[in-house]
């Protein structure tokens, strides 16, 4: 693991350009070396508006949008379609934009009556079954995912991950459900730390001036927040703009 690097931007509709011109790069550089690109989406504010700059920039006509697969990092359990998931907000703003392989979109699985455990369990099955090929001639596991995106919440909250709560600690599955999140709605399921750390790059996209006490504080070598846990193998990129970058010592 290397250290993370900042990089600042002046605003929120700065930050967003920023990654979205980095995400295209990321895609094609993956599929130039003849991967199928593989990334997490994130939700939230700032998730949004970089996947907006992304379906309307013009340099995303290099991807070969068929060839990236797409999952995601937590997801709000809430029925199909419902405005507030994750999923919902990316299909919106990017994968009706452009022309994806829906073979290769792997939501998180919405609440059709099933309980958050039975949903968590069939993403860590549906993420095994993909990315389970991926390891060296010693059998270890390789990265699996190219990029990571992550937002975090006031809270220090990284995916559906929150201070104090358990699934925090949780090393043996890649998917867990939650409960009572203090964050509404009261139940999601989430990557786990493990799963998360299985990228080549995780970047941290944080806009508000309601995010810079937690921003600052992940950044603590000492610090618990779960915002502090995830680590990519190649890069941790943490792209700020002024407000959310405020408090950092
Ligand atoms: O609920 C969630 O919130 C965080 C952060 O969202 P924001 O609107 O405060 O930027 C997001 O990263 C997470 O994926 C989502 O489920």
């Amino acid at each position: 693991m290397v250290d993370p690097e900042l990089l600042i931007h002046r605003d929120a509709s700065g930050l967003a350009h920023a990654v979205a011109a980095r995400f295209v790069t990321a895609l094609v550089d993956a599929q130039s070396n003849g991967r199928v690109a593989q990334v997490v989406l994130t939700g939230g504010r700032v998730a949004a508006a970089v996947y907006r700059a992304v379906a309307e920039s013009p340099a995303g006509r290099t991807i070969d949008w068929r060839r990236v697969e797409f999952w995601w990092g937590d997801e709000r359990f809430l029925p199909p379609g419902d405005p507030e998931r994750n999923e919902t907000q990316a299909r919106d703003a990017l994968l009706s934009q452009v022309d994806v392989d829906p073979a290769r979109v792997h939501p998180i699985p919405a609440d059709t009556g099933q309980t958050a455990e039975v949903a968590a369990e069939a993403y860590a099955t549906e993420l095994a079954a993909t990315l389970s090929a991926l390891s060296d001639d010693k059998g270890r596991a390789v990265p699996a995912f190219d990029v990571l995106m992550l937002g975090v919440g006031p809270d220090g909250h990284v995916a559906s991950l929150f201070p104090g709560y358990p699934q925090l600690e949780v090393t043996d599955v890649s998917a867990v459900a939650v409960h009572d999140s203090p964050k509404p709605p009261p139940t999601r399921v989430s990557l786990t730390v493990p799963a998360l750390n299985r990228s080549r790059e995780v970047w941290f996209v944080v806009s508000g001036a309601d995010k810079a006490e937690a921003v600052a504080e992940a950044l603590k070598e000492t610090s618990t927040l779960p915002a502090s846990a995830p680590k990519g193998r190649n890069r941790t990129l943490w792209l700020l703009d002024e407000d959310a970058a405020a408090q950092i010592q």
